[in-house]
């Protein structure tokens, strides 16, 4: 009997788990459970009530869109957002309703506002408010007039009227009031947060539309109605919070000394020594202060990453694939106080104490499911996803650790199909940023490849997140050393696990794109390739997407204007000529981190060359397609890779044109 293994359309049963909040007195966990619909192409979310010690469950929002459930400091109420639809006549109308609950009220709320997002928001100690970084002006013309940029982003369409601002907002009348910071006139708010002691409100925020990575960090004083400037021209996620005495203000950034590839720190100033320098609560690690293992079963959160509680700052860091949560005090080292083992803490929420953790974690083989932790002993609170897990075969990846010619170690794991599965070939498969990590997130597609029969091999070459800032920054060298580090991998991995070198193919997404149609263009050792929101051309990449201007220039070290060659020579497009590789080129039409122009530009250029290649557009869907694309566009995806390399790593083309001439014969 064939075993039962994941496919495209087993999505349909993953549960995604999301947004563990816990209530301050550590007696009930707040959170948000997503199914994804497959018939009606849509996800559906419902928000869940958890009691900690008995493990009851029970309904506490029934969706079908609610989501972000954040607890009051009274431990009685709570907000979260509801999506809702909106037709053709109510184009430009906000989307999401800003509800008010309470937690012994199950199915009741109360609208507070309409808002068109909810970028991040903070209790007010009484539980009386809300600071909220909300967006406002969504452009709802039919002829767009810019005078901005970016034009667009990614995931939120044309923005180029939007701004995001920093409201005080009451939870019982809705009334919504603009926190004045400076006469500045763009803004974009990353980040708020309102003091224990209530009287200030912290904002993160970006000022020059043309430096959007540059933050400056404010204080305001409610009484006095002034805010104040605490840092400027910091960056990184721009994430804050405030110390239990509201005197130091946490910051998760960082001063670009590495441009893009510097990882993210904790930054600690001091509100009442203005001018004083901050102090690094990280720099010892060198890792990453912010969790970015890949994986295609999230689902969204309002939670913060940083939580500083009278226990020390608790944070999550990449290392080695693994998301350890880390917990450190001013003048102290980061410590793991939630070791999730060959596992990812994906998010977390603490008592004020830091004596109880909610948590999310994943495996390579499990997907998320909320875990709690007190004092250490910690113990998993939902079993969503192990019922139906238990009913298929998936195999578990091995760890592999090479030494690269410069002598530096390389780690990556394969994954091989499932028992009783016929091995038919082989990926190589290339994450993105280039600055995240492959590890131990759960990756549905890569069980649906080893499925169908491929051996999955990932690895994090250099650039990857995971490891050192200096491991991580490639700039000016892309296809050099993590080039190098990938072919070197294929060697490796042909030698010791036996993999068929005439049965490889090379697929990956944005930045793994581009090193699939790098690859393509340098050796012609992969008998398949699939490139996935790729780029192809770094000369139009810089004016065409929501980052491209600053990212191509940090990255790539080009501008047109300024070393124009270096960032033609970087392009993949340059390079087309040569393909002989089989590609399939997957892309959406409203990718504005790397526009379709990326993946127009390279099919023209291999259909005009002569190489079989097969270009697949999808509608209404942006770079996150294969994360939270729409279930059918996610399903078709998958099949459209599989048949791909069935046509030409399972022989599967010969096999139909040989019936084929059989059948004429
Ligand atoms: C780490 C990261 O996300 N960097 C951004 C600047 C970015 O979006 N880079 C893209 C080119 C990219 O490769 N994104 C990755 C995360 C993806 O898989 O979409």
């Amino acid at each position: 009997m064939t075993a039962r293994v994941l496919t495209p359309e087993t999505l349909r049963n993953i549960v995604l788990v999301s947004n563990p909040a816990i209530t301050p007195d550590g007696g009930k966990i707040l959170y948000t459970v997503a199914r994804i619909n497959i018939d009606a192409d849509t996800y559906e979310s419902s928000i869940s009530l958890l009691d900690v010690a008995t493990g009851f469950e029970e309904p506490l929002q029934q969706g079908p869109s609610d989501s972000c459930p954040i607890p009051a400091p009274n431990g009685r109420h709570y907000v979260f957002i509801r999506r809702v639809e909106r037709d053709r006549k109510q184009r430009g109308q906000p989307g999401l309703e800003l509800r008010f609950a309470s937690i012994d009220r199950p199915g009741a709320s109360r609208l507070i506002a309409r808002v068109h997002g909810l970028v991040s928001v903070s209790w007010s100690p009484d539980s009386l408010r809300l600071a909220a970084a909300i967006p406002v002006g969504l452009p709802d013309e039919d002829v767009k007039v810019v005078e901005t940029l970016p034009v667009w982003f990614n995931g939120k369409g044309f923005i180029y009227k939007t701004q995001v601002k920093p409201f005080i907002v009451d939870v019982y009348s809705g009334y919504m009031e603009e926190i004045k910071l400076d006469d500045v006139k763009w803004m974009q708010v990353a980040d708020i947060a309102w003091s224990p002691d209530g009287r200030k409100i912290a904002v993160t925020v970006s000022r020059v539309m043309e430096k959007p990575y540059l933050r400056d960090l404010y204080v305001y004083y409610l009484d006095e109605d002034r805010a104040e400037l605490v840092a400027e021209k910091l960056s990184g996620f721009g994430e804050i919070v405030w110390s239990p005495d509201s005197r130091y203000i946490a910051y998760l950034g960082h001063r670009r000394e590495r441009g893009f590839a510097t990882h993210n720190k904790i930054l600690v100033f001091d509100t009442e020594d203005r001018g004083s320098e901050p102090e690094c609560l990280t720099c010892s690690l060198d890792r990453n202060a912010v969790n970015t293992a890949n994986s295609d079963v999230r689902f969204s959160s309002c939670l913060k990453k940083l939580q500083w509680t009278r226990k020390g700052i608790l944070f999550v860091a990449s290392d080695h694939g693994r998301a350890p949560l880390y917990s450190v005090e001013p003048g102290s080292e980061p410590t793991i106080v939630i070791d999730p083992g060959e596992g990812v803490v994906d998010e977390f929420s603490a008592t004020p104490d830091g004596a109880r953790i909610a948590y999310t974690r994943m495996t390579a083989t499990e997907p998320r499911e909320v875990y709690v932790s007190d004092g250490g002993n910690a113990r998993r609170l939902t079993r969503h996803n192990d019922t139906w897990l238990s009913r298929y075969k998936l195999s578990k990846p091995e760890k592999f650790v090479f030494k690269a010619s410069d002598g530096v170690e390389v780690e990556g794991w394969i994954l091989r199909p499932p028992e009783g599965v016929e091995e038919k070939g082989w990926v190589l498969y290339i994450h993105g940023g280039p600055k995240t990590m492959f590890g131990y997130g759960f990756m549905h597609e890569f069980h649906v490849l080893a499925g169908r029969g491929y051996t999955v091999v990932y690895t994090n070459p250099r650039g990857s997140d995971g490891y050192s800032e200096e491991f991580a920054d490639i700039r000016c060298r892309y296809g050099e050393r993590d080039y190098q580090d990938l072919m070197e991998a294929v060697e490796y991995v042909i030698e010791r696990y036996r993999l068929p070198r005439d049965k490889a193919a090379v697929m990956g997404g944005s930045y793994g794109g581009f090193m699939t149609n790098w690859i393509i263009g340098h050796t012609d050792l992969f008998k398949a390739a699939v490139t996935m929101r790729s780029i192809s051309n770094w000369i139009s990449m810089y004016g065409t997407t929501d980052i491209g201007w600053y990212f191509v220039e940090d990255q790539i070290c080009c501008t047109p204007w300024r070393n124009f060659e270096h960032c033609w020579e970087k392009s993949p497009l340059k390079y087309a000529d040569r393909v002989k590789t089989p590609t399939l080129i997957i892309h959406s039409n409203e990718d504005y981190r790397c526009w379709l122009d990326q993946a127009l530009q390279l099919y023209t250029a291999l259909k005009l060359h002569g190489v079989e290649t097969r270009l697949a557009i999808f509608p209404n869907e942006n770079h996150d397609l294969s994360r939270s694309g729409k279930p059918k566009h996610r399903v078709k995806r998958l099949q459209l890779i599989l048949e791909w390399l069935d046509e030409h790593l399972a022989g599967k083309k010969e096999e139909e044109k040989a019936g084929r001439e059989a059948g004429n014969a």
